[in-house]
């Protein structure tokens, strides 16, 4: 590798981001969302590969915090911006910005590092476990319908214009927050992100809309969507594109999505990024004309193996040792002694009291189980963790699961 790694500096950051769309493929992104994410940059954080002065590697971190499971919000950096230019693929760049990445990660006291990847195949070799995913659905609102809750009539629904109804959404989706892991506490700027809508992005439907959903003169919800219309000889087929959905109580998500399923001139609803436990899915008459499908979506890796797994809660009590293998932060390596409950949790070392360990796994594994959403038993299965003390299983896939499965609200 002949290229120097070095943290970018702001006014390259033009050239660098080049780089970075080029090994997406090259199309420009739209003026307004190339500016967000300019300003979103954290540069002290973001590392450019140089050959000869021509950027050739990039990579980015961002200063989360993101909920795990019992609620806490947990600093975290959310790996981003990663790209190699094709004429240097291969020759461990990206290998080089992780050695770097990682280890800034951990100097700065961040337990955790996240992301969302391009393949699936790419960060396994960096201790990174598919930690969420997320539920598509395409509902066929010709035949489905929705049975609501008693108290859905009274939610008033009025139309806002996006970009004024912000504060009021944000002040929503923040209420949301700790409920689930995986959402994100949105830093000011983010919310830009939410109602960014390049008129070139749309492929023929409207502008955003949004819809607020109100009782007693209070916003408890919103819906952002858009509406593609479509005729065909038997009449209008529109699509109502889904893009955000959050509510402070059943009544009024129910209401949301039985405006959304109602449109009229509309066929179709498409939710293309929902949590997998999503109450929708308990809503609809005809759960096969939805069409359910769900991918990957959060990667986690634990950086710092004792303090990520105290940051959480259990769900149930546990006492086990974990004999972790990390390659990749070999200070993770070792055999810790978790012991949690729903209240909280410590895991310290016992490699030098010769305690012996309950299950062995990588620390791929245990950031795929790390935010509830990933039995520890169905990696077992797998063959991914090795139960060492029978009985150890069961008790630390309990614990580690969570209530509402883990999900990430939007891409970054
Ligand atoms: C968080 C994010 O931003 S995700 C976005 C990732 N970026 C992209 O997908 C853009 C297009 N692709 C690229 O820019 C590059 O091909 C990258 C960044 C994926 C890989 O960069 P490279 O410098 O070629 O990777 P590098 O040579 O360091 O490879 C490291 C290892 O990853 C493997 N690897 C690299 N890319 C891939 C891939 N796409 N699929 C599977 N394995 C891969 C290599 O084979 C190598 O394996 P090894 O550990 O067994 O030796």
């Amino acid at each position: 590798m002949t290229a120097e790694l070095r943290q970018l500096d702001q006014s390259e950051w033009e050239q660098w981001y080049a780089t970075l769309e080029r090994a997406f493929g090259g199309v420009a992104e739209a003026p307004e969302e190339r500016q967000l994410w300019d300003d979103l940059t954290e540069c002290e954080r973001s590392i450019g590969a140089w050959d000869d002065g021509v950027c050739v590697g990039t990579a980015g971190a961002f200063s989360f915090r993101v909920t795990v499971p019992g609620g806490a919000l947990l600093d975290t950096a959310g790996v981003t911006m990663v790209g190699v230019a094709a004429t240097h693929r291969r020759r461990g760049l990206l290998r080089a910005m992780m050695r770097r990445q990682l280890d800034d990660v951990r100097e700065r006291g961040e337990a955790v590092a996240v992301l969302t990847a391009s393949e699936p195949a790419i960060y396994g070799r960096f201790g990174y476990g598919t930690a969420s995913y997320s539920l598509r659905l395409e509902i066929d609102t010709t035949r489905v319908r929705l049975a609501v809750p008693p108290g859905t009539d009274e939610v008033r629904l009025r139309y806002a214009v996006p970009a004024e109804a912000g504060p009021a959404c944000e002040a929503v989706y923040a209420r949301r927050v700790a409920g689930r892991p995986g959402m994100l506490a949105r830093r000011p700027g983010w919310e830009r992100l939410i109602t960014l809508d390049p008129p070139g992005e749309r492929n023929g439907a409207s502008p955003q809309q949004c819809v607020l959903a109100e009782r007693d003169g209070e916003v408890v919800g919103y819906a952002l969507f858009a509406v593609k219309p479509e005729w065909d000889a038997r009449g209008p087929k529109g699509t109502v594109r889904v893009q955000d959905v959050e509510a402070l109580d059943p009544a009024a998500y129910a209401a949301l999505w039985r405006f959304l399923c109602d449109i009229d001139l509309t066929s179709t609803v498409l939710a293309l990024n929902r949590p997998v436990d999503d109450p929708v899915v308990q809503l609809v008459s005809d759960v096969r004309r939805c069409d359910l499908r769900s991918r990957d979506s959060l990667y986690v890796r634990l950086v710092d193996v004792g303090a990520a797994l105290e940051a959480r809660t259990y769900q149930a009590p546990v006492d086990v040792v974990l004999d972790v293998e990390d390659a990749f932060c070999p200070w993770n390596e070792g055999r810790w002694r978790l012991v949690g409950d729903p209240k909280g949790a410590s895991c310290k070392r016992v490699d030098a009291d010769g305690t012996p360990a309950d299950l062995a796994l990588s620390v791929r594994e245990l950031g795929s189980a790390y935010l509830g959403g990933v039995p520890l038993a169905q990696l077992a299965g797998a063959g991914r963790v090795r139960e060492l003390r029978q009985g150890a299983l069961a008790e630390a896939s309990l614990a580690f699961g969570s209530a509402s499965a883990p999900w990430l609200p939007h891409g970054f």
